[in-house]
């Protein structure tokens, strides 16, 4: 595999007018990698993308695609580059089949079979005209639009919104078929889930800048957990509160109940001391551990 990163940012800025979208972004996607920006609403997650595909301008840094230029081989790049637009929209009247057609003729790339493959697997009917179709059916044309030309990295601005749970797994299917061909993708999404299940690495943008940058299993290890112990008689949960890691622990009769983070040794081994009866805990899901994330981040900020 090529060892030129699919898709690099390097001190990446952009402000519009005195807002400020995003601040000193470097980020790197290796070929065959999917990687998600994850960041609440407003993080700056589609200007990252636009600045990608050369819809924005930055006010500082640089970005490449396959070693290119993003504004300065914008063209070149455009063959190699599939992209999703957040509210991808096109004339009401025109069918899906039509799109295809015309996306392919203005990208002189005439097989349209991957195209047809994905809108097949995700169920699309692509006669209808767009005026008529559905939230969820409208993202999946451009979905199929987007992969049209069998591009070496896919840019996919919140691909899943307005999906149903079988288009979801298609889709997740998709990409991970698509990954391990060599394929590059960067997504942006709020649905946390699928991006557990699909993606290799996560970024966190807060308030335009990337603050974390890792695997899932980075972000939901550093998240609070919870176990909860039930005894044969009542415990003071001061035995657990100072341990390391223990961010609570509250009592209730004969259980105890702790949040914490790092691992579980030494409050299994407390609990062990006492007697337990039960002890009952989950792992967080990357949901959680997103929301844990930015709390702690913004009260830290405070
Ligand atoms: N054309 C624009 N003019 C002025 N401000 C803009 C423009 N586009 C985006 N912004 C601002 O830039 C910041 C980042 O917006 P962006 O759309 O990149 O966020 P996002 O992470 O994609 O959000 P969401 O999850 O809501 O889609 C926001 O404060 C937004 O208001």
């Amino acid at each position: 595999m090529s060892t030129t990163p699919a898709i690099e940012i390097a001190g990446l800025a952009k402000s519009y007018g005195r807002r400020r979208a995003l601040s000193e972004v470097d980020l790197r996607v290796r070929p065959g990698e999917v990687f998600a920006l994850l960041g609440p609403n407003g993080a700056g997650k589609t200007t990252t993308l636009r600045v990608l595909v050369d819809l924005v301008r930055p006010s500082a840094g640089r970005a490449w695609l396959l070693g290119m230029d993003a504004h300065l081989d914008s063209v070149a790049i455009r063959e190699r580059l599939g992209y999703l637009p957040s509210g991808f929209a096109v004339y009401p009247e025109m069918t899906g089949r039509r799109v295809l057609e015309l996306c392919a003729e203005l990208r002189d790339h005439h097989d349209l079979g991957t195209a047809h493959d994905l809108a097949r697997r995700l169920e699309l009917d692509l006669d209808r005209p767009w005026g008529e179709l559905s939230r969820g059916n409208r993202q999946k044309l451009g979905l199929a639009q987007a992969f049209l030309h069998d591009p070496d990295v896919v840019l996919l601005d919140e691909p899943s919104a307005g999906f149903d749970p079988l288009a979801q797994r298609v889709l997740h299917d998709w990409l991970r078929a698509y990954a391990a061909r060599g394929g590059a993708v960067l997504l942006s999404s709020h649905a946390l889930s699928e991006v557990e299940r699909t993606a290799d690495r996560v970024g966190v943008l807060l308030d335009g800048r990337l603050e974390m940058c890792g695997t899932v299993a980075d972000l939901t290890g550093a998240a609070l957990r919870e176990v909860q112990f039930t005894f044969a008689t009542p415990v003071p949960t001061a035995v657990f509160a100072n341990l390391p890691g223990v961010r609570e622990a509250v009592g209730a009769g004969t259980s105890v109940r702790c949040r914490f983070t790092g691992p579980v040794g030494a409050l299994l081994r407390v609990a062990a001391d006492h007697d337990p009866v039960t002890v009952t805990g989950g792992e967080p899901d990357l949901g959680d551990a997103f929301v844990d994330y930015v709390e702690g981040h913004r009260n830290r900020a405070r």
